[in-house]
């Protein structure tokens, strides 16, 4: 909401809120000044009713008790039959007829009951001032009996006389002796008159009347509503007031603040009532020589009361041109001057920064003004530095870039570079997953051995092409890692795709990788070729390259095998010394390669005659040694034995050979040859000896064979 709609609305509250103050006020003050206002004039009104009224009243009232007083009344009262005593009241009656009011004066026996008045001032009645006789069976007479019966000194009562045909106010005095009444006497005022001098002689807008203490209406302008002989009526039959005042809570608060007067007769009390639809103020006065109270009711208009405080609108239109003055100096000062300005933030919002804002405003504002003004120059300077700033790190910030591009093609050209070294290395390298084990990486290496595909192998995990048996293995690889982060090498076997296997050499090393995730690098090398060429070696320097027998490298070995073997198991062992006879003829006659078809045919032979467990060797040449272990334990036994065996040998080797020679593009030779072969034996059992010591007596004992004639078999016989 803008700042003009909001003071606006601002000024408009102020003046509602004044208004509605104001007029709250000065009703309440209206409301205040009224009431006082008007008590005081209701109580002077009261006042002057109750002493006009009163006057008059109280002066009948002092005569006819006066009149009672006089000791002729008591005596014609009491000797009425006597005419002198008549005669003298009479008089006296007579006397103070002319000094009442009315002219006039009654007097009633209460013996005779005889009544006596008299008004006539022309005297035309005469002697005759006893009228008639009362009777306590005529109604119009219970006045006088309820006077009698009342006990009090005197009575004032409204009442229209049936004798006489007129109504007054009578005044009516008991004359009593000692306690005793014996004759009421007094007078009369006449209504019509009383009342001109009283409640008739009211202003406009003032209504006065008088009630008893019962509240019966005794004296109002209108007579209808008089509630005559009020005196001989019983109190819920009497015209009350409440014919006048109808709100049931008027009624109460006036018998309240009747009652309240009764005990302080001289104060006057007023309050407000609604009388014939309109609201009036009551003025209530006490006038205890009577026993009724006035009552004044007073119209507000009569009593001047203002109706509202007229200056309240020329009030409101000042207020209202006051706050429009205020309004256009704010308009003028403030609104006008923050407009302009917020005109000037709207093209800065728009980014035109190269205003003019121009100073305006008096006072605060030009200062606010002057400030924007300044702030406006710090805003340009700041952009200005800002756009400076902006574009030096925009300089930078290129050559970072570049700087930045430049190390991100170093970086891709050597993660090309390890990618293409990864990818070629012909040792396996593989990364799997610390926790699962699954392939994470592998390279081209792995896969030519392992005979998967890539998205093949890495759907795989490591257990799944390791063989059961390497699980204790794979075990203790992962102990390793935990402990020292890396294991191998060790050798084991992978299995391929198709269920073969090859054997590897694998190294491991626990990372982390740029995830932080930690994976296990292996560099899983492919031995086969490498198993392949170290079997070779092993062929080459255990093994005879003619006859693929043991050498004389791997005769030593297991000759020490089964020398400690026959130590631990007390068996004999063998070892026969064996050179073929005459060998050296055919390769003399035939070549070379025909007497190495002969050794390979004899080595076939020797391997024929032992058991599996038993060693056949070529010593070199045209010598054999075979080994036999696990000869019986006694000497002779074992001895029957190998002799058994070198025999089957001398006759296997002594049988002709049959040798096919082949020459390129030549048809085949077949030579026969025969030649026999010595062989010379030991025995040993728990032998602590040198190995050099056995080979040593069966070659000694292989010559005695020769020298023995050859094709022979010699027992070595230790000298003795
Ligand atoms: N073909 C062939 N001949 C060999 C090889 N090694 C040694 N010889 C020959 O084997 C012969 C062995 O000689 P001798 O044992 O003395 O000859 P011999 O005829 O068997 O004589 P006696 O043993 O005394 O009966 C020599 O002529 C060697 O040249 C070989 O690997 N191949």
């Amino acid at each position: 909401m803008k700042l003009k709609t909001r003071i606006f609305i601002l000024m408009s509250v102020i003046f509602a809120a004044f208004m509605v103050t104001i007029a709250l006020y000065s009703s309440y003050l209206v409301t205040q000044l009224n009431e006082r206002w008007g008590a005081r004039v209701t109580e002077k009104q009261v006042l002057f009713d109750k002493h006009r009224t009163l006057q008059p009243l109280l002066r009948e009232i002092g005569l006819a008790r006066q009149l009672a007083a006089e000791p002729a009344m008591l005596e014609m009262a009491l000797h009425e039959g006597s005419v002198k005593a008549q005669e003298a009241g009479i008089a006296v009656l007579e006397q103070y007829r002319m000094r009442f009011q009315d002219h006039s004066y009654f007097a009633a026996i209460i013996k005779s009951g005889h009544y006596y008045f008299n008004d006539d001032d022309a005297k035309q009645f005469g002697a005759q001032q006893l009228r008639y006789t009362l009777s306590r069976k005529n109604p119009d007479d219970a006045w006088f009996y309820a006077t009698v019966e009342s006990d009090r000194e005197y009575q004032v009562n409204v009442d229209p006389d049936a004798h006489l045909g007129n109504v007054k106010v009578w005044i009516n005095v008991a004359v009593k002796q000692g306690n005793r009444v014996v004759a009421v006497i007094g007078t009369g005022i006449d209504i019509g008159e009383f009342l001109k001098g009283t409640v008739d002689d009211t202003q406009v807008g003032i209504d006065n009347l008088f009630i008893d203490r019962d509240m019966a209406v005794q004296l109002h302008a209108d007579q209808t509503l008089i509630d005559y002989a009020s005196l001989t009526k019983a109190v819920d039959q009497r015209r009350k007031v409440d014919v006048l005042l109808r709100d049931p809570s008027d009624l109460a608060r006036l018998r309240a603040v009747m009652h309240r007067l009764e005990s302080a007769p001289d104060k006057i009390e007023t309050l407000w009532v609604n009388y014939e639809g309109r609201k009036r103020l009551l003025g209530v006065a006490y006038l205890p020589a009577i026993g009724w109270f006035d009552l004044t009711l007073i119209d507000g208009g009569t009593l001047g009361l203002l109706e509202q405080f007229y200056f309240i609108p020329v009030f409101a239109v000042l207020f209202l041109l006051g706050l429009l003055a205020t309004g256009i100096m704010l308009h003028r000062l403030v609104l006008k001057p923050l407009y302009k300005m917020g005109l000037s933030i709207e093209q800065i919002k728009a980014g035109n920064y190269d205003i003019d804002v121009p100073q305006t405003g008096t006072g605060e504002i030009a200062e606010l003004s002057a400030e924007f003004r300044n702030m406006l120059d710090v805003v340009r300077n700041t952009k200005q530095d800002l756009e400076n700033t902006v574009a030096h790190r925009t300089a930078q910030l290129s050559l970072e870039l570049a700087e930045r591009r430049r190390v991100e093609d170093d970086l891709r050209r050597s993660e090309t570079k390890f990618r293409q070294l990864f990818e070629l290395s012909p040792i396996g390298l593989a990364m799997v997953d610390y926790e699962t084990g699954k392939f994470l990486e592998v390279n081209h290496s792995v896969l030519e051995s392992i005979g998967y595909t890539k998205a093949e192998l890495l759907a795989l995990n490591c257990r799944d092409v390791t063989p059961v048996e390497y699980e204790s293995q794979e075990r203790e690889q992962i102990d390793s890692l935990n402990r020292t982060g890396y294991f191998g090498p060790t050798i084991r076997e992978y299995m391929r795709k198709d269920g073969s296997r090859y054997p590897i050499e694998i190294r491991g090393f626990r990372l982390t990788d740029s995830d932080g995730k930690m994976c296990v690098w292996g560099i899983v090398e492919d031995i086969t070729e490498r198993t392949q060429f170290e079997a070779q070696i092993r062929q080459l320097a255990y093994y005879d390259t003619l006859t693929q027998l043991p050498n004389r490298r791997l005769l030593n070995d297991r000759m020490n095998q089964v020398i400690a073997s026959s130590r631990r198991s007390g068996c004999h062992a063998a070892l026969m010394f064996l050179d073929l006879d005459n060998f050296k003829p055919l390769n003399d006659t035939y070549g070379h390669a025909v007497g190495d078809l002969l050794l390979v045919e004899a080595a076939s032979r020797l391997k024929n005659c032992v058991r599996e467990m038993d060693t056949v060797a070529r010593f070199g040449g045209d010598e054999f040694v075979v080994m036999l272990s696990e000869l019986d334990r006694g000497q002779a036994g074992a001895a029957a034995e190998a002799l058994n065996v070198a025999e089957k040998i001398r006759s296997v080797l002594s049988q002709s050979y049959s040798l096919t020679i082949s020459r390129e593009e030549r048809v085949d030779t077949l030579v026969r040859h025969h030649c026999t072969v010595s062989i010379g034996v030991v025995l040993f059992v728990d032998h602590q000896g040198s190995q050099d010591e056995v080979l040593k007596w069966a070659d000694a004992a292989m010559y005695q064979a020769k020298d023995g004639g050859r094709n022979q078999i010699r027992f070595y016989e230790a000298p003795v």
